[in-house]
């Protein structure tokens, strides 16, 4: 089941409760997708206002979890991924906004993914479903209502993230306010498969060392080329290798602590179906369906989704602004440049 999905034929049914996590801000919510029974893990920040209009939903990339803010801790393996953007007189304010993050559909902190139960008592591993970035937003509508959210003020996300907030757009036009989408395309392109299919061979061929391989592959993506030449030149390290290629195997090492393979594997297939345009009569007709107010933000370094795609989406969606985030760190920018983030959040929510 791909090309937009959302898994079964029958509408989504809403589900329960489970126990929060008594250590941290964590909470799951249990629900079904047709033929997919779910739980996500979530956290919140601040407080739901009486009339509901304060809700901000943020949603992370590939290998994020629902851990925006704080310091690392149990179920949440890195510090929060945009730590300055939450928290007192920051762009999401928690006595202001009530902040939403949930682990994506397909992941591995704490939402139902490849490591989670099927219903036959045994781990999904690899017959996890190849869910859609469709099919993880129609299990965040399932989440949205359970919170009692008919609309969010905001919805932001970048990479991955920014996938699925367009996809919230475009899915449920009436439900997003206010949208931002940094670093990301309306629709995966050739060279997009191209790179993630090298890299789902690797996980194929061995999934621990290959989602090492995978990430190697990943992370040159996520990097600029004058940065990595900045960095490290040519410099050989006292064991041999090039200080760049030491660089990639941290960061391999790194993620092999924190994240499953077939997860990887999952959200990077999604990733791959990812196409706003996917039984709406194409991107054009899919963007003109947007009714939230949008910025969509691009970074001039970024190789993986470079500017030219955020522009096709700001060109599509009505009255939509693209703006430009000035990093020499390429994508991964989008994490890092985190003031300039803060000031787009800040516009699209005085605006809202
Ligand atoms: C939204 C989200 O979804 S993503 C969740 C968070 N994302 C990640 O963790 C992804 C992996 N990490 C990253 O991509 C990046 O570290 C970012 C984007 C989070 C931060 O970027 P930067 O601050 O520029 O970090 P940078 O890429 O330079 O990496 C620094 C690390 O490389 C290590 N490093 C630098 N040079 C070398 C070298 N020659 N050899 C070995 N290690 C090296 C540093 O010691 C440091 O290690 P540490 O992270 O364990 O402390
Ligand atoms: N560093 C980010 C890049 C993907 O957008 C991640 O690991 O999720």
């Amino acid at each position: 089941m791909r090309a937009g999905s959302t898994l079964g034929e029958t509408p989504p049914v809403a589900g329960g409760w489970r126990e929060g996590d008594p250590n941290g801000r964590r909470r799951w919510f249990a629900g079904e997708l047709p033929g997919l029974p779910l739980r996500i893990a979530y956290e919140t920040w601040g407080t739901l206002n009486a009339d509901r209009s304060n809700a901000v939903l943020v949603l992370h990339a590939l290998t994020g979890d629902s851990h925006v803010a704080g310091p690392a801790g149990p179920g949440h393996p890195t510090p929060g991924w945009w730590d300055g953007l939450v928290g007192p007189g920051r762009a999401l304010d928690p006595a202001e906004w009530f902040v939403v993050a949930p682990n994506v559909l397909g992941g591995c902190q704490g939402t139902t993914g490849p490591w989670s139960t099927a219903p036959d008592g045994r781990p999904w591993g690899r017959r996890f479903p190849d869910v859609t970035v469709r099919d993880q937003v129609a299990a965040e509508v399932l989440l949205a209502d359970a919170l009692g959210i008919s609309a969010w003020a905001a919805v932001l996300g970048g990479s991955m993230g920014g996938m699925r907030a367009l996809e919230w757009a475009a899915s449920v036009p009436d439900r997003v306010k206010t949208l931002l989408v940094v670093a990301a395309p309306a629709a995966s392109t050739a060279e997009h498969i191209a790179l993630a299919s090298a890299q789902l061979r690797a996980i194929d061929l061995d999934p621990v060392a290959g989602m090492g391989v995978a990430r190697r592959i990943a992370h040159l993506s996520y990097r600029s080329e004058p940065e990595l030449a900045e960095r490290f030149g040519r410099a050989v390290q006292p064991d041999g290798r090039y200080a760049v290629e030491s660089y990639l195997d941290h960061h391999a090492d790194k993620l092999a602590r924190r994240f499953d393979p077939e997860s990887y594997a999952v959200l990077t297939r999604a990733m791959n179906g990812h196409d706003v345009g996917a039984g709406r009569g194409g991107v054009r007709a899919a963007l003109s369906g947007v009714r939230a107010r949008t910025i969509v933000a691009g970074i001039d370094s970024d190789r993986l989704y470079p500017v030219r795609q955020q522009a096709e989406i700001a060109e599509g969606v009505p009255g939509a602004d693209l703006r430009v985030i000035t990093s020499p760190h390429g994508h991964d920018a989008f994490l890092i440049e985190v003031d300039q983030v803060g000031a787009l959040v800040t516009e699209l929510l005085k605006d809202g």
